[in-house]
């Protein structure tokens, strides 16, 4: 099994252990990780939309602050547990319903705390529709 393999599965664990019911039903598929970040892929039903097709802004906050924990799940081969300390999240332009990607780039990651940005855009668009910048402690 790759590294990439291994930490993508030790993701997968942590998302089915750790996560309230209603996150894991939001469907999140890491797809590729690495040292700088990781992409992820929901299929974004219309269970998440608010009117007019629309994937409401807080689902897509709820995605951006799971992936970013995912992603520090991924990276770290030591166990270190986190809990959000700060999000701020733009909508930039409204995210249809259908399939979203969203690609984490960690800032930082020290021995206290990590700072990752997460941009979320429609399957197949270059355009960035949803950013956020969270920040973690680790916990112990
Ligand atoms: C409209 C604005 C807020 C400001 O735009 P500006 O900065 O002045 O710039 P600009 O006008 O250039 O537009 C930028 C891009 O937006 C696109 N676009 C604009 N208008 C429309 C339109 N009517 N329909 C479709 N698209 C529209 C426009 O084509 C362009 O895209 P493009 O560059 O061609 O690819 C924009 O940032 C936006 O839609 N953000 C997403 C907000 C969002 O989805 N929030 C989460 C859901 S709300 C929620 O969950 C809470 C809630 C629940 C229930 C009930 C109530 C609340």
């Amino acid at each position: 099994m790759s590294a990439d393999q291994s930490r993508l599965d030790a993701m997968k664990t942590f998302l089915a252990e750790a996560f309230a019911p209603w996150v894991k039903a939001l469907n999140i598929e890491p797809v590729d990780v690495s040292e700088a970040g990781a992409v992820f892929r929901i299929p974004a039903g219309d269970n998440l939309a608010r009117t007019g097709g629309i994937v409401c802004g807080q689902a897509l906050s709820a995605i951006a602050d799971t992936v970013g924990v995912l992603t520090l799940i991924g990276i770290n081969d030591d166990g270190r547990i986190m809990t959000t300390v700060d999000m701020t999240t733009h909508f930039m332009r409204p995210v249809s319903t259908g399939d979203i990607e969203a690609t984490v780039t960690i800032l930082s990651n020290g021995r206290r705390m990590a700072t990752a940005r997460i941009d979320i855009r429609q399957v197949g668009s270059p355009k960035v529709c949803a950013g956020a910048t969270c920040a973690y402690a680790y916990m112990g």
